[in-house]
């Protein structure tokens, strides 16, 4: 057997989702019968300080007596100067994906840095279109971290969805996110300066269950939707509480109903529902991290009640994000740009659609989050 490419990460920011990705990327890839790839943390930056990311190494990673330490850096820009980084995860909030993946890639000039972007990709859509079109041309991989589209429940769902159409055509589709944020104005959450909102925190996930079922479902021919959205504002931050969107697929005769709200919880029962003509397949909670879906197909009964439902279980050993950081290093080790599971055309549409949702519900970020650098391709 051949050995297993390493792929070297450098981790850029030292905030809640940095580490919980960064203890996944230490798992032994043996644990999720991975043998063809390994990762290893060369080195970890934080716009606080040094002496922040060498806490994060020491303490948070529990790296302190690791044989081979991660570097530590008081900058970004240090760490970007670092060749034995192949690949960075940039763990900011998304206000600052734009200019972080921006430095990510200019960096990649000098030092041949790959780059892979957190979730959502950016704060609009010419922002994404600007980050896609720089790696392009600068020969460098870029994917957008939407850590469900890699999890193997993903590739069952698409399966008996698409491929094997056990529920027949698809009707309806209903996605919800929910999270009870308490309201504090600096939270990245409600702050506008980082941000904040539902839709591009939340709606992401509840957007995606539309996305793999319905925009890919083969009959749409991946035709974007019509967009009809509404939104309620957070009447202290104005940042989107709450945003409901229909999404109307033409070609497959159906609608999509997507909604975040950041207020109530998604309620225990399911993430998303798609029903058929055949019957039901049901997503269990929670939307952004589900370990199983349900089919329940019609009785012959002229197809009107529901058979006795069968559970597929897919349970992650460990957090989850591994599976999208696997994707990344086979991406690397075959010359990929991007994968092939979740192209970058897949982030523009998100966020087009994000877009347009908040032009119908007249929620627009401060100008200096909406920027984009002169160089940006003309939309
Ligand atoms: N996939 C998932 O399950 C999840 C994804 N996320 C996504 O991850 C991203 C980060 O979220 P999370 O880790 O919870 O956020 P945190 O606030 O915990 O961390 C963000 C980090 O970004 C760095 N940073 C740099 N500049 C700023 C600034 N001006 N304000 C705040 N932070 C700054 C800081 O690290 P430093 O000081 O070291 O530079 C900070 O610790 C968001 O896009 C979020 O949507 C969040 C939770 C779950
Ligand atoms: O990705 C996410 O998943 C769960 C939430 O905690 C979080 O805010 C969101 O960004």
């Amino acid at each position: 057997m051949s050995s297993p490419y390493i792929c070297n990460w450098g981790i850029l920011a030292t905030g809640g989702i940095a580490g919980t990705f960064a203890r996944d990327l230490l798992l032994d890839p043996a644990s999720r019968d991975v043998a063809d790839v390994q990762h290893r943390i060369v080195a970890v930056a934080s716009s606080s300080s040094a002496a922040r990311a060498q806490a994060f190494v020491d303490d948070d990673l529990a790296l302190r007596d690791a044989p081979q330490k991660p570097s530590a850096y008081g900058t970004y820009a240090e760490m970007l100067k670092n060749d034995d980084v192949h690949i960075v995860y940039v763990a900011t909030p998304h206000s600052l994906h734009y200019e972080n993946v921006l430095q990510c890639l200019e960096a990649g000039k000098h030092v041949c840095c790959e780059v892979r972007v957190c979730k959502p990709m950016t704060i609009n859509a010419k922002q994404t279109a600007h980050l896609i079109a720089l790696a392009k041309e600068k020969n460098l991989f870029l994917m957008e971290a939407l850590w469900i589209r890699f999890f193997p429940l993903m590739a069952e769902l698409r399966k008996q969805l698409h491929e094997q159409r056990v529920i027949g055509d698809i009707v309806r589709v209903e996605s919800y996110n929910g999270m009870a944020f308490a309201f504090d104005a600096q939270h990245r959450l409600w702050n506008p300066e980082l941000g904040g909102g539902s839709l591009l925190d939340l709606g992401i996930y509840s957007l995606t269950w539309q996305m793999v079922t319905l925009f890919e479902d083969p009959r749409n021919e991946r035709t974007p939707p019509k967009v009809h959205a509404t939104i309620i504002k957070q009447p202290q931050t104005g940042v989107d509480e709450s945003t409901t969107m229909l999404l109307e697929f033409a070609k497959s005769h159906t609608h999509g109903v997507c909604s975040s709200n950041a207020v109530v919880r998604t309620h225990h029962a399911y993430s998303c529902v798609i029903q058929g003509t055949k019957g039901d397949i049901s997503v269990a909670f929670p939307p952004f991290r589900p370990e199983s879906f349900s089919v329940a197909l019609r009785n012959d009964d002229a197809l009107k009640t529901l058979g006795a439902r069968k559970t597929y279980d897919f349970p992650i050993p460990g957090h989850g994000m591994f599976w999208e950081a696997d994707a990344a290093a086979r991406c690397l080790r075959d010359g990929k740009l991007q994968p092939e599971l979740h192209p970058n055309a897949n982030a523009q549409l998100t966020m087009e659609i994000m877009d347009e949702a908040r032009k119908q519900g007249g929620f627009a970020y401060p100008d200096k989050l909406e920027w984009v650098r002169e160089d940006a391709p003309q939309q």
